[in-house]
């Protein structure tokens, strides 16, 4: 029975990429988000993938999920590496030369994607992620925290798109949203992407030399 309750548990990802706030927000129910989202993971046995540094709501999952024994992978273009400007990271830090590879590299290690509240820079992750899955260049799914309905907005604006005919229902389900991290862990699990029909080389589309690694 305990061996059943274990297996249940197994999760099909390896590591999840998570995008969030350089910020902690003023709401506490972010940083509480954060820390029951590292704490999903590590009992999933997940590892993390993130924009490396202790900054805001980065810090506190990557800070949760490294305490629990998992992987942290931070990625982080070198002119960001300062600690003045991202704190003293958790886990193994990959160095890469620039924003762009940066977003590879995080597509290329991850199984999927979480984005938790945050501003300008997690909003460009996360929108370009659902670009290359509504593309094809990846099928890995892509979720979206709401918490306190933060992202309450953004989803309707999306849905507006829909309605004025710029996204397409099926590009609208690439987007998974939950409440709660439980949750959206239970939707993650469930999700099965449309295949857009084109065919991309992932390897090709993601692939670039990261400048060093440097592990901790
Ligand atoms: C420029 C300053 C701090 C930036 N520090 C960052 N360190 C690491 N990663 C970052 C940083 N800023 C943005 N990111 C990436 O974008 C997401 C957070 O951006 P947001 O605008 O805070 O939402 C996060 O997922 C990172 O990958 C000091 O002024």
């Amino acid at each position: 029975m305990e061996n059943q309750q274990q297996i249940a548990k197994e999760s099909r990802f390896r590591r999840i990429c998570v995008f969030c706030g350089s910020s902690a927000g003023k709401n506490p129910s972010y940083q509480l988000a954060a820390v029951q989202l590292g704490k999903e993971l590590v009992e999933k046995h997940i590892d993390l993938v993130y924009g490396g540094g202790s900054i805001g709501l980065m810090g506190q999952i990557s800070q949760v999920v490294y305490d629990g024994g998992r992987h942290v992978l931070g990625v982080i273009p070198t002119t960001l590496m300062p600690r003045e400007i991202t704190g003293e990271s958790v886990g193994e830090i990959r160095a890469v030369s620039s924003m762009h590879q940066r977003k590879a590299e995080m597509a290329r290690q991850a199984d999927a994607f979480i984005a938790l509240p945050g501003g300008y820079g997690t909003l460009e992750e996360l929108l370009e992620m659902i670009t290359w899955a509504q593309l094809g260049i990846h099928d890995k799914p892509v979720g979206l925290l709401n918490v306190d309905g933060y992202y309450n907005s953004l989803l309707s604006f999306i849905d507006k798109a829909v309605d004025e005919g710029f996204i397409d229902l099926a590009a609208r389900h690439i987007i998974v949203s939950a409440e709660t991290p439980c949750e959206l862990m239970c939707k993650l699990e469930e999700y099965a992407p449309e295949h857009s029909g084109l065919s991309w080389e992932m390897e090709q589309q993601l692939e670039y030399k990261a400048k060093s690694d440097i592990a901790r």
